[in-house]
């Protein structure tokens, strides 16, 4: 068998540590797939002498991450801090070294992967990125190598961890939104800064990412509508499951007659869906493409060893690939760089969905009455209706699930609804997704 190549492993985190252990435990199997040995001879570590819960006995440990890039004993980088800064500059210095790179950082892949991927083919080096969508599902390659001969119609997915974790245990167990919160960042599921999952910000980059292969459109984040989880309350999971539906955050890429829908927000899937029934840290992806119709992806989409999955993977491509020529390996985006075109993105309001809405009104007779009537003013039909009759001097609380309605009507719908006297705080409207068999 060959040397060893030698990896420069930035960041000792949830997902270093992780890549650590699984890299050592299966070092020998891992070592006859990819054709020579995969040791870590360099880590960067903010804190040298903290404990981490894996052997770093035979690693040089840096404080000054770029030290570990730059060293001659280092073939390849993987960089596992997160963040912009200072991970594109340590990128951008292991590209212009000619060092392939493997990243779990999708906010970097969706923000400034446009830009990284220019410099590697540059270089004539390459960047991975499996780890940065649902952690350890293998989607980038299934999508960009997988499913290459289909025109792909939509992925519709569970791809932040952390909002399903929270979302389930609220559900399943009653507890409430901080204390979810907290397990998950201990579990190791969280980003450094969780607003980024609570507020979808984490699942935006993915969907970025995912609608950039799937489409073979540039790496747009900004285009992404991205709503969190912040607002959902617990009587909205109870509602939604006395109307038989789960609420999951859920990303969505959709192409249409004028363009492609961008969205990740909570949504409402009935609970005979396969989605609805993935529960906790788990991650499910629909990829419809129009020859092999609808295939799905499950697995856990964060964790320290799930995530190593996905990057140790990265690692065996990258060393697999080293004498391949540039042109050869598969492309970034899954599409050749010079057939990247940009689609219009619909604006939210053009978007036709069902709809989940739940409003508190005074216990009136003809309430219920002046609801549906404006709903079927704007020829908005009611599939389904519960009425929450209240408890001594509290408001009434009516859920409604409306039929299929481009959201401009639905929002003028809202608007007239919440203009009723009757009507108190207390107003939620969510999305409902179908999907055909
Ligand atoms: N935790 C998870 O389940 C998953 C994480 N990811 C991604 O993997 C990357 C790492 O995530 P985690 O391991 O969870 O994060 P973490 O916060 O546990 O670890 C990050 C490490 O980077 C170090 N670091 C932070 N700033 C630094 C700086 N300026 N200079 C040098 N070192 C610095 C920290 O000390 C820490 O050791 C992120 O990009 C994250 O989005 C991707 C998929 C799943
Ligand atoms: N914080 C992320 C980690 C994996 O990408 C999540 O919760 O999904
Ligand atoms: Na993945």
């Amino acid at each position: 068998m060959s040397d060893p190549i030698r990896v420069g492993l930035l960041g000792l985190g949830t997902v270093g540590q992780g890549v650590v252990r699984v890299l050592q435990r299966n070092a020998e199997e891992i070592a006859r797939r990819a054709g020579r040995p995969i040791v870590i001879s360099r880590a960067s570590a903010r804190d040298p002498n903290k404990a981490r819960d894996c052997d770093l006995s035979q690693v040089a440990i840096e404080a000054d991450p770029m030290r570990v890039v730059t060293a001659d004993d280092v073939d390849l980088v993987v960089e596992l801090i997160g963040g912009e800064t200072p991970a594109f500059v340590l990128i951008g210095e292991a590209i212009r070294r000619g060092k392939p790179v493997v990243t779990a950082n999708k906010a970097l892949v969706a923000e400034r992967g446009n830009e990284l991927f220019e410099l590697a083919r540059g270089a004539g080096t390459m960047i991975a990125y499996e780890a940065a969508v649902a952690g350890g599902i293998p989607i980038i390659k299934s999508i960009r190598e997988g499913l290459a001969a289909n025109r792909v119609l939509s992925v519709v997915g569970i791809i932040n961890g952390t909002c399903n974790y929270i979302l389930t245990q609220m559900s399943l167990r009653g507890i409430d939104f901080g204390t979810a919160l907290t397990e998950a960042q201990q579990l190791g599921y969280a980003e450094a800064d969780p607003t980024f999952d609570v507020e979808g910000v984490d699942a935006a980059h993915k969907l970025t990412i995912l609608a950039s292969i799937a489409f073979g459109i540039p790496l747009a984040f900004e285009r992404v509508a991205c709503e969190g989880i912040a607002r959902i309350q617990s009587q909205d999971i109870e509602l939604a499951k006395a109307l038989g539906y789960r609420i999951k955050h859920l990303g969505v890429a959709k192409r249409g007659m004028d363009g492609v829908e961008l969205r990740v927000q909570p949504t409402l899937i009935a609970d005979d869906q396969l989605l609805a029934k993935v529960d906790g840290v788990l991650n499910a992806i629909v990829v419809h493409g129009d020859a092999v119709g609808r295939t799905g992806y499950y697995g856990r989409g964060a964790g320290g060893e799930a995530t190593a999955s996905a990057v140790i993977a990265d690692l065996v491509d990258a060393v697999r690939s080293l004498d391949t020529p540039p042109q050869h390996r598969v492309p970034y985006l899954a599409f050749q760089p010079d057939a990247i075109a940009p689609m219009e993105v619909l604006p939210l309001e053009k978007i036709e969905s069902a709809y989940y809405l739940r409003v508190c009104v005074a216990d009136e007779p003809g309430v219920l009455r002046s609801i549906t009537s404006i709903l079927a003013e704007l020829d908005i039909s009611v599939e389904a209706i519960i009425q929450k009759e209240p408890r001594a001097a509290e408001d009434a609380v009516v859920a409604i699930i409306t039929s299929v309605v481009q959201e401009a009507r639905f929002n003028e719908a809202c608007a007239r609804i919440e203009a009723l006297p009757s009507v108190r705080s207390g107003f939620s409207r969510l999305r409902v997704e179908h999907f055909d068999s």
